[in-house]
């Protein structure tokens, strides 16, 4: 499902890489936990890995594609296929309610809109009554699971959570993360956290772990 070999990522202006990953590989199902203190590249990675960022060195295989190989366009109608990406600052459009957001989904990746499909996932993640709710009437935690209902839509082999359990107490960050975990294993899907939160790593232990450090470098 996912092969990573030799990649580094360096921003413009920066004198050594803030990320490097010699190699790591998921099987189609297998999860992952991308680890590291702030600044240490996880969100970089799960950007490489999104093709929202395009690998300048080394070699990033999603389902056979090689994402360096994808132009700007086909990167973002590959990306709607095949990732379902939950951003850490989630990304709703506030003029749009609950149903609209997740449709999105659909619209970027060129496909058919399905309201019913949206106002399932709404349904299966305990908002049944939100669909009309525009973000500012919804609490964080509703506001997180739109967004992941927008994450879920296309049925993505790999499903990317940057960050989800940033500010959540104990109960909470147990709660999403099984909540990540179901919707994740309903699709057969793989997935990828990124955290700095040990108490990931309690809450989904057969998570393979990624570690980076603060140069970005993985061990
Ligand atoms: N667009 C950018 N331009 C320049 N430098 C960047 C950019 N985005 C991130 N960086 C730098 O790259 C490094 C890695 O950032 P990144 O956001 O990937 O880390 P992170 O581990 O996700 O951090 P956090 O846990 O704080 O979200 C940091 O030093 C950051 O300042």
């Amino acid at each position: 499902m996912l092969q990573i070999a030799k990649l580094t990522h360096r921003y413009p202006g920066a004198h050594i890489p803030q990320l490097n990953v010699p190699a790591f590989s998921l099987a189609r199902g297998e999860h992952a936990i991308v680890i590291g203190p702030s600044g240490s590249g996880k969100s970089t990675l799960l950007h490489l890995i999104a093709a929202i960022l395009t690998p300048q060195n080394g070699d990033i295989r999603v389902a056979d594609t090689s994402i360096a190989t994808l132009a700007p366009r086909a990167a973002d109608q590959w990306r709607g296929r095949h990732i379902g990406f939950l951003p850490q600052k989630l990304a709703l459009i506030p003029s749009l309610n609950a149903r609209d957001n997740i449709l999105l989904a659909a619209y970027a990746s060129g496909q058919a809109s399905d309201s019913a499909r949206a106002d399932a996932l709404l349904s299966a993640l305990g908002l049944a009554d939100k669909a009309t709710a525009k973000p500012h009437q919804l609490s964080q935690g509703q506001k997180q699971r739109v967004a992941l209902a927008r994450a879920m839509f296309n049925r993505p082999q790999l499903l990317l959570a940057d960050e989800p359990t940033a500010n959540l107490d104990d109960a909470s960050c147990r709660s999403a993360i099984a909540l990540l975990l179901a919707q994740a294993n309903e699709l057969g899907a793989s997935l990828i956290l990124s955290t700095h939160d040990a108490r990931v790593v309690e809450a989904l232990p057969q998570g393979k772990l990624l570690r980076l450090h603060a140069a970005g470098a993985a061990s």
